[in-house]
């Protein structure tokens, strides 16, 4: 027997061969016919039949943009993204004069503007004032039960700092504001903890918890909070300050910010929200996807023998999208966007800073591999699926790469688009609270056959249960 809580099938020969059964009975009866979806025009993924997402919502978050309209009709064009209304490349470039941008993007995504200079500095000093934990909650809720998943160990230390809210219920947007910022403040302190506390209690290395300090940035800290002896250079704040402005919001359609919007449109708390949006950015094919592209990379450097060998790396990346290597899903990570054409901004940005580390860092070979497997990866995946659009490479790509060559362990890569998104989540919760009020709920067609009740004695394992046909053709929802 493990330790483990939860049943480990293989060490228990009999409930497996029950859970088997069980298995067979489930994948026999959960069978859908793929032409009923094109039979119903069901919008798969809540897109349409040439790939545009439905219409399920308005926002003045942020705008996402992969087309030019050109005499009425919609050309692939490079790929653009404005934070309320300004373009990222402005956001970024924009921060000559100071040093850090985070925080004003937090500003801006709540706030709907940008700050001056003193609202900027009084939305610090609150921002600061959140920025902590007790040494109670790292003990007893941080600490425990800790492993390399911290995404889950984030879903867990929201949800039980409800319990510490004086007001969890209270729905209003000014204590969801104050929910959101102290949410927005605390999440780098329970990632980098609960880091820590994996690396104590599961891989047997030394602790230290580190207070974040009053007066520096939000990157700064997190650097600070996570090396032993807390130290960072200003490049590699910068750079991880600037990562974390990309990944703060990108629109109300994407599956966190959805989530977002699907479960504060039930009328729930914040922390149950958070933790389903922390939830859905950890998939693969979402935020996690980061940590999917660094495992990838293990993998082809491990069977690639010459990297720079186009048709050998062709050959591999090949036998990925044939399901018969890495991971088998058939997905090569960090390639295609559900919107993006021709180019992702945010990768622009993120490939830009990844060139400029390995040249520092003597990484360029890696860095060769990275733009050929971009290259070819776009290509291959345009030639072997149905595609209605270019495919480029996506924000999750060089992401990783970045954060190694910060130092950052690939355990905090997915956390730590978290971090970044959780304003994005909070503005849109907050917008959804401010003016939908209108609870989420799509259709789903009933497709099944509507059945006569069979009593127990007359059942039998193997017949087919008469169908009440006229039935059938209700519309299911
Ligand atoms: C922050 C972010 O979330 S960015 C996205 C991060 N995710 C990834 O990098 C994972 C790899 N990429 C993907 O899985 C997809 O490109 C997604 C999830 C990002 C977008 O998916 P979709 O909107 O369904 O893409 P699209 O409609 O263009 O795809 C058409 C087909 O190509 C497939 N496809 C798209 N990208 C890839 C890829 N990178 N590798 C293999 N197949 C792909 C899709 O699975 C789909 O096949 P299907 O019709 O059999 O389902
Ligand atoms: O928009 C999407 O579908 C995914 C994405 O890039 C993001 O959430 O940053």
């Amino acid at each position: 027997m493990s330790d483990h809580e939860m049943i480990n099938l293989d060490e228990m020969g009999s409930l497996k061969t029950s859970m088997e059964s069980l298995q067979e009975t489930l994948l026999n009866n959960h069978r859908i016919d793929p032409n009923l979806y094109i039979e119903y025009d069901v919008k798969r993924g809540l897109r349409d039949s040439a790939g545009k997402g439905v219409l399920t919502g308005l926002t003045e978050i942020s705008d996402v943009n992969a087309y030019d309209l050109v005499n009425g009709r919609k050309i692939p064009a490079e790929g653009s993204l404005y934070y309320q209304g300004y373009n990222i490349y402005d956001l970024v470039n924009g921060l000559e004069g100071h040093k850090f941008g985070f925080e004003e993007t937090i500003y801006l995504l709540l706030f709907g503007q940008l700050p001056s200079e003193k609202e900027l500095e009084m939305f610090k000093e609150v921002m600061a004032q959140f920025e902590t934990l007790s040494g109670r909650f790292v003990r007893d809720v941080v600490m425990k039960a800790s492993n390399a998943d911290i995404m889950n160990s984030m879903q867990r230390c929201i949800l039980t700092l409800y319990t510490y809210d004086s007001r969890p219920e209270d729905i209003s947007a000014e204590n969801v504001l104050r929910q959101s910022i102290e949410l927005i403040a605390k999440l780098p302190l329970i990632a980098v903890y609960s880091y820590h506390s994996y690396r104590h209690f599961r891989k047997d290395e030394t602790l230290f918890i580190r207070n974040p300090q009053k007066g520096l940035s939000l990157a700064e800290n997190i650097l600070l909070m996570l090396r032993p002896d807390s130290s960072y250079t200003e490049l590699e704040a910068k750079v991880l300050d600037i990562a974390l402005m990309l990944h703060a919001e990108h629109g109300g359609g994407n599956n966190s910010t959805f989530t977002t919007h699907v479960v504060t449109s039930s009328g729930t708390d914040t922390y149950s929200s958070v933790a389903a949006s922390i939830g859905s950015l950890k998939g693969p094919r979402h935020g996690g996807a980061n940590l999917k592209v660094q495992d990838m990379f293990a993998d082809i450097k491990a069977h690639v023998k010459n990297w720079t060998d186009e048709a050998e790396v062709e050959a591999y990346l090949c036998r990925i999208l044939n399901k018969e290597a890495f991971d088998h899903s058939g997905l090569i990570y960090g390639m295609g966007h559900a919107v993006y054409t021709l180019s992702d901004p945010r990768e622009v940005i993120l490939k830009k800073f990844a060139r400029k580390l390995a040249e520092e860092k003597g990484m360029m070979e890696e860095f060769a591999l990275y733009e050929l497997v971009e290259r070819l990866g776009s290509r291959l995946v345009m030639e072997q699926r149905k595609m209605f659009k270019n495919v480029c490479a996506n924000v999750d790509f060089y992401s990783g790469f970045v954060y190694t060559m910060l130092g950052i362990p690939k355990e905090l890569f997915t956390p730590i688009f978290a971090i970044a998104r959780i304003p994005g989540w909070s503005a849109h919760r907050l917008e959804e609270i401010l003016n939908a009020g209108k609870i989420i709920r799509p259709a789903y067609k009933y497709v099944g056959h509507h059945k006569e009740f069979v009593a127990m004695p007359d059942r039998d394992p193997c017949m087919e249960y008469p169908c009440m046909d006229e039935e059938n053709d209700k519309n299911g929802d």
